[in-house]
């Protein structure tokens, strides 16, 4: 086997443990000593060893004069354990393989220094696109400080999110309405409008899937005009965030319960600083459900990562039903955002289009 081969077998396990490492990122390690793997591991909990621990441990004595592959750049500051690029040198390892550095600017590069000024012979890039692909939210949250932000909606073939009389179960079917439970999976909060609360009342949980992580659930309500009986502040399996601008304590009162919390802004439309103030409390991924209002603040301020639409083959019409981006919109083209399909898939009678800022 080759370096691509260990590295390929690194990543394959750090792939497996996507989801249960947050806030840490999903990182595989292979130890290899005259062409037997002795060690191999990946990072399971946050708090617990790191990937390259695990592979170290296992190898024991065999990790003397052998090469260690590592999906993302080993540790270099004292976290909850010990810099791994420290325990690396301890060990003997003679040869360091890393698919990709740590994005965050604060540490890049330095575990590896590290290795280099200790006599380890190292080496970057191997299969560093697929490494990259194990954790976009987390390696963005490190390079952007804010959440990676996901766009999502369900539109009819002529781009309506719903009737003009408000309707809009269901426009897609239920495998794109399963997937779209899966991106709620994926993410750290989920995020809709007042007016998406007060028409759809959703309980914006995980459901129709395995094993499922229920996001956080925020509502943007800068006058708090949403009931205190919708499911979000009924339904206490998943945490739920109003934020909402300069309201009096007797408005907020009726939200008093164990997983809701109030957050006021002196600005509470301005995006930069509901991400900010998301980033803050950890959040590094941020699955937006709109509506149309929501969804067009967002383009306004063009501080989101991916646009994933569903688009179902029926014709709403009408000039007064929602299109998925409302707000002001763009009056000329070359305002326009534009962005890159990078993914498409057919599930059942719909399509998915997954898009991305150019660069992201
Ligand atoms: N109308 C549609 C969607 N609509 C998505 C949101 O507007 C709904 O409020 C949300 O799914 C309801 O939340 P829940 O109670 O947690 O299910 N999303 C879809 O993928 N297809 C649709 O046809």
């Amino acid at each position: 086997m080759n370096d691509q081969a260990y590295m390929k077998l690194a990543i394959q396990m750090a792939s497996a443990t996507i989801g249960q490492t947050k806030p840490n990122p999903a990182v595989g390690a292979v130890v290899v000593k005259d062409g037997a793997i002795v060690g191999m591991g990946a990072h399971l909990k946050a708090g617990e060893p790191h990937a390259e621990v695990h592979a170290l441990n296992m190898a024991g004595d065999k990790a003397y004069g052998a090469t260690i592959y590592v999906t993302l750049e080993p540790c270099s500051h004292y976290g909850k354990t010990p810099p791994c690029a420290e325990l690396i040198i301890q060990k003997g390892i003679k040869r360091a393989v890393v698919a990709s550095l740590d994005s965050n600017p604060l540490v890049s590069g330095r575990g590896m220094e590290m290795m280099k000024k200790a006599g380890i012979e190292v080496e970057v890039g191997v299969l560093e696109r697929e490494a990259k692909a194990l954790n976009p939210f987390f390696l963005h949250f490190m390079r952007e400080k804010r959440p990676f932000v996901t766009l999502k909606a369900a539109m009819s073939l002529d781009g309506k999110i719903a009737t003009k009389t408000g309707e809009s179960k269901w426009i897609t079917g239920e495998q794109a309405r399963l997937d779209g439970h899966r991106l709620r999976h994926s993410h750290d909060g989920i995020l809709v409008g007042a007016n998406t609360v007060i028409a759809d009342n959703p309980l914006l949980t995980t459901r129709i899937m395995g094993h499922a992580r229920h996001p956080i659930r925020i509502v943007l309500d800068t006058t708090l005009k949403v009931s205190p009986e919708a499911k979000i502040f009924q339904d206490d399996s998943a945490e739920t965030w109003i934020i909402t601008g300069n309201v009096g304590e007797e408005k907020k009162a009726p939200f008093a319960k164990e997983h809701v919390s109030i957050f006021s802004l002196e600005q509470p439309q301005n995006i930069e600083h509901i991400l900010e103030l998301l980033a803050a409390k950890g959040v590094q991924s941020l699955l937006v459900e709109g509506g149309a209002t929501v969804h067009g603040a967002f383009l306004q301020s063009r501080l989101f990562d991916e646009v994933v639409s569903y688009v179902a083959p029926i014709l709403i019409g009408g000039k007064d039903a929602p299109s998925a981006f409302g707000g002001a919109g763009f009056s000329r083209m070359a305002e326009t955002q534009h962005l890159e399909i990078i993914e498409t898939s057919v599930l059942g009678e719909d399509l998915k289009i997954v898009s991305r800022k150019k660069g992201k």
